[in-house]
């Protein structure tokens, strides 16, 4: 199990302020959406909590570890990271680009053993990709790509799992797998964090959002409390159809608002 706590987090990239003051604690068992709009700091803020970016103000701990001080093997052991969107230069087979996540287990010399093996067949099959096993992994469609870097991560066996824009490129039938998938690592135990743009998919599948805008962590809570059409008018400046209460939850993007919007113009 593994708590990753953010006090009073600040960060620039370039010249840019990005994060704002951000406090949340994120702990075991939950899966959180982080959600806003483009460019609001959803990846800048995963990243902070990895330790992959500088920060300008406050902290980050791991199990009350600051971020910082753990070696970077440590740290990819505890939390898995898939990246948002990456691109993939090597025509290494499926196979094994899905064992690289196995790497912070092993040490230099040593090799892949009975146990990484069984987490390589367990990811790939979790993330529907072991019929794909001898592809060369750059000649596969977007969507099969973006479930074999996720088989990669999950790879990892880490107790947290962070993910950024997991169902990009995904069909919608993969979407739901990937989502219960990560409901699932969540029920057993682990720290499932997400970035989704899909509302519909986080009110359905997260048990808390975090919602950003321009930086700022403007809402925490339970979808129900986060997803309102006012929040979402503020912040994505969108109408929305939300039904909560519906099987299953409807957040719906309208519109464009406008200030003819609130006279049903
Ligand atoms: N290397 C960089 N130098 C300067 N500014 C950057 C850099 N990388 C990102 N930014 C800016 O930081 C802000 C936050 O970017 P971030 O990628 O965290 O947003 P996001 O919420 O994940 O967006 P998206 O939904 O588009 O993926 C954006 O305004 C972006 O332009």
């Amino acid at each position: 199990m593994v708590t990753i706590r953010v006090e009073g987090l600040c960060a620039r990239l370039g010249r840019r302020a990005v994060l704002h003051d951000i406090d949340a604690t994120l702990a075991p068992g939950a899966l959180i959406g982080i959600i806003g709009p483009n460019g609001a700091g959803k990846s800048t803020l995963v990243r902070a909590m990895l330790g992959l970016i500088n920060t300008t103000r406050g902290r980050v701990t791991i199990d009350g570890r600051a971020i910082a001080t753990l070696p970077p093997r440590e740290r990819a052991r505890a939390i898995a990271y898939l990246p948002q969107g990456q691109t993939l230069h090597w025509p290494l087979s499926v196979e094994r680009l899905v064992a690289l996540g196995r790497l912070p287990h092993l040490g230099p010399m040593s090799r892949i053993g009975a146990a990484d093996h069984d987490a390589i067949g367990a990811a790939m099959a979790r993330t529907d990709v072991a019929h794909l096993a001898g592809r060369i992994a750059t000649e596969l469609s977007g969507g099969e790509r973006a479930r074999v870097m996720l088989a990669r991560a999950l790879a990892v066996g880490a107790p947290g799992l962070a993910v950024d824009e997991p169902l990009a490129a995904l069909d919608p039938g993969h979407q739901i797998d990937v989502m219960q998938m990560l409901a699932r690592e969540a029920q057993v135990g682990g720290l499932v964090i997400a970035v989704l743009h899909d509302l519909s998919m986080a009110a359905r599948y997260c048990d808390r959002l975090l919602l950003l805008d321009r930086g700022t962590l403007v809402a925490d809570g339970a979808p129900d409390a986060v997803l309102t059409q006012d929040r979402l008018r503020a912040v994505y400046g969108i109408t929305s159809r939300i039904d909560l209460t519906a099987t299953p939850p409807l957040v719906a993007p309208l519109d464009r608002w406008t200030a003819a919007s609130d006279h049903g113009e």
